[in-house]
């Protein structure tokens, strides 16, 4: 198979882990009322009341939109991860996207033996409960790149 082939080139193991769907885009913003009315009032969508997440520094608010969702993020406290983002982009804007993957652990090995580093050493309970690490956005072409466990 091509694709086992190519993982295999790459990291030197058969590729036991899968990329599964894309599970949200998160949108930085610095006026989380404003931009929850925007998508429940303007576009219609379900959209969930707003979440601290102690852990990690931000308020987030996440909008169904059919099998996947977009994350609302603003800062929590005073070393939010998100804070010099929203300096640079004062009105806000896409911060990350978040794919699934079947087993993180396995993930972060063969992104790091293809030079991607990770945002920390170990996952992390991310906000739907299962572990999750970011990928350097240098790394990644520029985005930020969250991996969940499915
Ligand atoms: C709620 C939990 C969870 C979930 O389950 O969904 C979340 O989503 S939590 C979301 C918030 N948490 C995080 O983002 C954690 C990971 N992020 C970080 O550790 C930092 O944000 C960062 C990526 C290391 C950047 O930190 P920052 O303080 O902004 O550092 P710099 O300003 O020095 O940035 C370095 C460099 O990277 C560019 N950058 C920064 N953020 C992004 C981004 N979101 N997308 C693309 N590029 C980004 C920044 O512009 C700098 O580039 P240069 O200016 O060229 O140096
Ligand atoms: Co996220």
């Amino acid at each position: 198979m091509a694709r086992s082939l190519s993982a295999e080139v790459k990291t030197g193991k058969m590729r036991v882990w899968e990329l599964g769907k894309l599970n949200h885009v998160a949108i930085a913003v610095p006026n989380l009322q404003k931009a929850s009315n925007f998508y429940k009032d303007v576009l219609g969508a379900t959209v969930s009341e707003p979440v601290p997440q102690k852990e990690h520094g931000v308020y987030t608010v996440f909008i169904q939109l059919g099998d996947s969702k977009i994350e609302l993020l603003h800062p929590l406290g005073e070393n939010s991860p998100i804070a010099n983002f929203l300096e640079k982009n004062k009105s806000g804007g896409m911060h990350h996207i978040c794919l699934e993957v079947t087993d993180i652990k396995e993930a972060i090995e063969t992104v790091r033996e293809n030079n991607v580093r990770t945002l920390g050493k170990e996952p992390r309970i991310g906000a739907h409960g299962k572990p999750v690490i970011f990928l350097h956005p240098k790394d990644c072409d520029g985005v930020l790149v969250e991996l969940e466990e499915s």
